[in-house]
């Protein structure tokens, strides 16, 4: 048996385990996520990510999405992991490094009336030039605002990797009725990102307010996504849209990112535990 816990990020929802995914043989990691994340036959999630301290003593987090590909980072997640470890007494301190495969984020737990009620990040900074993204093959040229074509359509898109790579497309129409499920698995797969992508659809309320829908590499469309929301804060303000510090409204919540004038990269947001319980595990074959 298993011991996890269900947290969720603005109904980006997670299944947390205590646990190195080096303990589970490398060619059964993606089919075990799959298993557990699983909305019929396991727990159910939009991901699976582990919390472990390594050899350093140094707090990891990896992110598995619910298809089974480890993506680099989530915003979401590390809010849930930070409140984890604090609620649970396993680190003293409200602010604390925690490494992920994108590099050392710092977030800080944020208390009112002895309760964790948000979580900030220290995303660290943004990548605009990266193998993740789109590059044109000098330095400096950077993805904004470029056309490309999808499906015989012009679209214009900005790339802005926060760890992972996300692609941002700033629309005339309201977002809700966007058809984010043809374009964006579209745009996930489309030949510019190598690594495949996030796609993020941005109607601009005013030049500190969004109201965002993320389709999510390797997941599908969910109702938040924590880089995705930083990354539309940068793109936003290197398009000429928005101001450094922006409310992002998503389908399961709101975010508040700063880009400071250091370059990092802020977001505050919740983490909200759902519920614990352990899953039957046998050969790293779950519910079988
Ligand atoms: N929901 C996340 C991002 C999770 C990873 C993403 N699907 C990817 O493949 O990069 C967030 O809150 O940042």
């Amino acid at each position: 048996m298993l011991n996890f816990t269900k947290w969720h990020g603005l109904g980006n929802d997670f299944v947390l385990m205590e646990l190195s995914p080096d303990a589970i043989p490398q060619e059964k990691i993606a089919g075990f996520v799959h298993r557990v994340c699983h909305r019929h036959f396991g727990v159910g999630g939009d991901g699976l990510v582990f919390v472990y301290c390594d050899d350093k003593g140094f707090i990891n987090m990896r992110i598995f999405n619910a298809d089974g590909t480890e993506p680099e980072m989530c915003g979401n997640a590390i809010r849930c992991v930070a409140k984890y470890l604090y609620t649970k007494g396993l680190v003293k301190d409200t602010s604390f490094p925690i490494q992920t495969k994108a590099g050392i984020k710092v977030p800080e737990v944020i208390i009112k009336d002895g309760e964790v009620t948000a979580v900030k990040v220290d995303m660290g900074e943004p990548i605009l030039e990266s193998e993740q993204i789109p590059f044109k093959g000098e330095r400096g040229s950077k993805v904004i605002d470029q056309e490309i074509q999808v499906d015989g359509k012009k679209i214009l898109i900005t790339a802005v990797s926060m760890g992972n790579p996300h692609c941002i497309l700033f629309i005339d129409e309201r977002v809700d009725q966007f058809p984010v499920h043809i374009l964006g698995p579209q745009l996930e797969c489309h030949r510019l990102f190598p690594a495949k992508t996030n796609v993020e659809f941005v109607e601009v309320l005013d030049r500190n307010r969004v109201s965002v829908r993320v389709w999510e590499r390797g997941v599908g469309e969910t109702l938040a996504c924590g880089t995705g929301a930083c990354a539309v804060a940068v793109g936003g303000s290197l398009c000429g849209h928005l101001d450094p510090s922006v409310e992002v409204n998503l389908s399961g919540g709101r975010l508040y990112v700063e880009w400071g004038s250091n370059n990092h990269v802020y977001m505050t947001g919740p983490a909200v535990e759902v519920f614990q319980g352990r899953c039957r595990v046998e050969r790293w074959e779950v519910g079988s």
